[in-house]
């Protein structure tokens, strides 16, 4: 079999810490949101996040206070709502560009990132976090700017992580088959929708997270180890 021909990765757990997102970004944001609501709460992308929250909650009579507690309780959940993504991604923003956030990436994964990209594959992203939010952890790196060697970015505008449907439409973007396509993630949940859409699968397990066993998904401990799998596989 050759190797793949894109690769598409997930973030958190995968190319980055799972504690730089918990401990750092979501607490960042959580300080942050009611001031940045009410500064910036006219703005129409702030507006439209709020009305689409209330939306997803069933609530369209809340007022703004309301929404930013039921979003506050949406970040403490970890609730992958576009609207709660969003917003995260413009108070992450202001964080970057005032020095205060710098994103993590793990030293190996900018490393084979770097290697891949020279090797002519193509790289993605595909989180949870919305694409702004990529390309800032990406951007402001302190492994330096990553992102002139991803091709695209994927989040949950194109579908949840866990629909095998999510892989079939970025297969389609690409415009490559399932199977030319390596994905990579620490969840086994995601790996199993993108293996049901017949994408390549690899499961990064960092040991920072418990990753349960007999999943069936190549296992790595970093994407050092990967390496040999992307290029023979
Ligand atoms: C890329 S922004 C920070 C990550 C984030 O907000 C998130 O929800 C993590 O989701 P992932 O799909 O990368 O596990
Ligand atoms: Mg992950």
């Amino acid at each position: 079999m050759s190797g793949p021909v894109a690769i598409v990765t997930d973030v958190e757990g995968t190319t980055s810490s799972v504690a730089f997102v918990r401990d750092v970004l979501f607490p960042f944001a959580r300080k942050h949101l009611a001031e940045y609501v009410a500064l910036h709460g006219q703005q129409s992308t702030v507006r439209q996040c709020l009305s689409d929250a209330r939306t997803l909650a069933g609530e369209p009579g809340l007022d703004d206070v309301g929404t930013v507690a039921l979003l506050q309780r949406w970040l403490r959940e970890d609730r992958k709502a576009t609207p709660l993504k969003t917003l995260q991604g413009l108070i992450w923003a202001e964080g970057y560009s005032r020095g205060e956030l710098k994103g993590h990436v793990y030293a190996d994964a900018a490393r084979e990132l770097r290697a891949w990209h020279g090797r002519g594959l193509r790289l993605y992203v595909y989180s949870s976090g919305s694409v702004a939010a990529q390309k800032l952890l990406f951007g402001y790196s302190i492994e330096g700017d990553l992102t002139p060697l991803l091709s695209g970015h994927f989040d949950t505008t194109t579908g949840p992580k866990l629909e095998a449907a999510s892989y079939t439409k970025i297969a389609q973007a690409l415009a490559l088959s399932p199977g030319d396509i390596l994905f990579l993630s620490d969840s086994v949940a995601e790996l199993d929708a993108a293996r049901q859409a017949g994408l390549r699968t690899a499961c990064l397990d960092r040991g920072e997270v418990a990753v349960p066993q007999g999943h069936g998904h190549p296992t790595f401990p970093d994407f050092t180890s990967l390496d040999s799998f992307v290029c023979v596989s």
